[in-house]
């Protein structure tokens, strides 16, 4: 039998930080040993100089190796391909500074590599010169994590050749956009502004691309913000607010606030409460004439993912339900919004769906739930459990199905006590 394959790993570090990860089984053939790579499984001509031999790189600037396996250190023989310190080198002064629309991979939270796009860059004060950060959009997440972030996250390997084109450039001349250039604007921001033409939509898009203020501090908590929050001008330079947790009035300074607290005497929302149960209190504040029975949810994020957001919706049919009407919410959801208006519509059809004997149809459903006809059949198309048969639309409510939908829709929210409620809807009060 044969001595058991050598295994080594190399680690390029940059600051402390693994940028690049490979393995492989070391072959010796007379005095020289090879790396046959196993990981990963592709390689970018960049680093396939440095692969296809090894010098044994412990004395490598910014670069770490350890072995794994039985523990030798191999001896590994130089060929004439470029240190990878030259290399690193030229690659950094060719793409840097990156150019803002530049896709590179971008080393995220989750310690993974993420591809961004540079949305805009700043120099890094008191650094060398063109020594700058960059503030990213990771182009698989939402928006509200777009951050600015240091060079050594970004993995300079793998930044693409073909930058972006800005997209105020494109189309400054003509007021319609083409579908590409809205997919491009969409890429980046926040979906909901239909109603603006091209022009404003880029001025719109320009405005916005950075969060303005980084934290607010609300009561105990201080929060990092989502999205950029149009401020008046005087609050440009400010990176922290100080929120009145009663009246949500805002300050530069915590002194500031301090005073405010001492005045004001507002310690709870404007409008009638409604609805008490335990600590939980609602207040009633508006009628809507869109018909709408939300406008708009939000939990502010030290309280998110306890249940308050699937509480808010299905109080919200509760209303609908004591107004005899049917509801939906106002429209674009975010995605967050879907998620928990999905789960909520899954939970409460496919609940009856299990219990029901005999047919049903999407108009009795909705008589039952107060949830509206599109919503429910957008919910049970998209859970694949409406057919066509024989020229009309069907429910099939396998068991089984509904069980495995019912799990994967997750925990109900916070219990709505319908006792609880003490409201007049709104016509009934004129
Ligand atoms: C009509 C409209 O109002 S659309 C606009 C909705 N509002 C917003 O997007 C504002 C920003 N987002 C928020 O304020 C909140 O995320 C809300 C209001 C959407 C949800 O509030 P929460 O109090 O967190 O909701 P809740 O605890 O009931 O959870 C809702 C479900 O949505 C999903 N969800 C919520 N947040 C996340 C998240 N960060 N990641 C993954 N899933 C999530 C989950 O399925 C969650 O259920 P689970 O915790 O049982 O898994």
């Amino acid at each position: 039998m044969g001595e058991a394959p050598q295994i080594l790993t190399l680690d390029i570090t940059s600051n402390g930080h693994t940028v690049k990860h490979y393995k492989g089984t070391l072959s010796s053939v007379g005095s020289r040993t090879h790396l046959i790579q196993t990981e990963p499984s592709f390689l970018d001509p960049v680093h396939f100089s440095l692969m296809g031999s090894l010098e044994t790189p412990t004395g490598a600037e910014n670069g770490s190796a350890h072995t794994a396996g039985n523990g030798k250190s191999p001896s590994v023989e130089a060929v004439d391909a470029p240190s990878e310190p030259d290399a690193s080198k030229r690659r950094r002064s060719s793409v840097l500074p990156l150019e803002v629309g530049t896709r590179v991979m971008c080393r995220w939270r989750d310690n993974k590599y993420h591809p961004v796009k540079v949305i805009e860059r700043r120099k890094v004060p008191n650094a060398i010169p063109n020594d700058y950060e960059y503030y990213v959009h990771y182009t698989e997440f939402n928006r509200r994590l777009d951050e600015w972030v240091k060079l050594e996250q970004l993995d300079l390997n793998s930044v693409e050749a073909v930058v972006d084109e800005k997209v105020e450039e494109k189309g400054a001349t003509g007021l319609k956009m083409t579908r590409h250039q809205k997919r491009k604007i969409d890429e980046t921001h926040v979906e909901g502004h239909e109603e603006l033409d091209a022009a404003s939509l880029r001025e719109h898009e320009e405005f916005t691309k950075v969060k303005n203020i980084a934290t607010i501090e609300l009561g105990r908590y201080e929060i990092e913000t989502w999205y950029f929050s149009p401020f008046p001008p005087e609050y440009n330079d400010c990176l922290k607010l100080y929120f009145c947790e009663f009246c949500l009035n805002f300050m530069k300074r915590k002194e500031q606030l301090q005073r405010h607290m001492r005045k004001c005497d507002l310690k709870h929302p404007p409008g009638d409460e409604i609805y008490r149960s335990g600590t939980l209190s609602m207040f009633e504040e508006k009628h809507s004439e869109e018909s709408y029975n939300l406008a708009c949810i939000l939990t502010l994020p030290p309280y998110q993912r306890k249940g308050y957001g699937k509480f808010l919706i299905a109080f919200s049919y509760e209303l609908s339900k004591k107004e005899g009407k049917v509801g939906t919410p106002e429209r674009p959801l975010s995605d967050l919004g879907l998620l928990s208006y999905r789960g909520y519509w899954t939970r409460v059809l496919l609940d009856i769906l299990k219990k029901h004997k005999g047919n049903i149809s999407i108009k009795e459903l909705s008589d039952m739930t107060a949830i509206k006809a599109e919503d429910i059949l957008t919910t049970l198309q998209s859970l694949e459990l409406i057919q066509y048969r024989k020229g009309q639309h069907v429910i099939c409510a396998d068991p089984k199905v509904l069980d495995r939908h019912l799990k994967a829709a997750g925990r109900g929210g916070l219990e709505v006590d319908v006792s609880k409620l003490i409201w007049t809807p709104y016509k009934e009060q004129s």
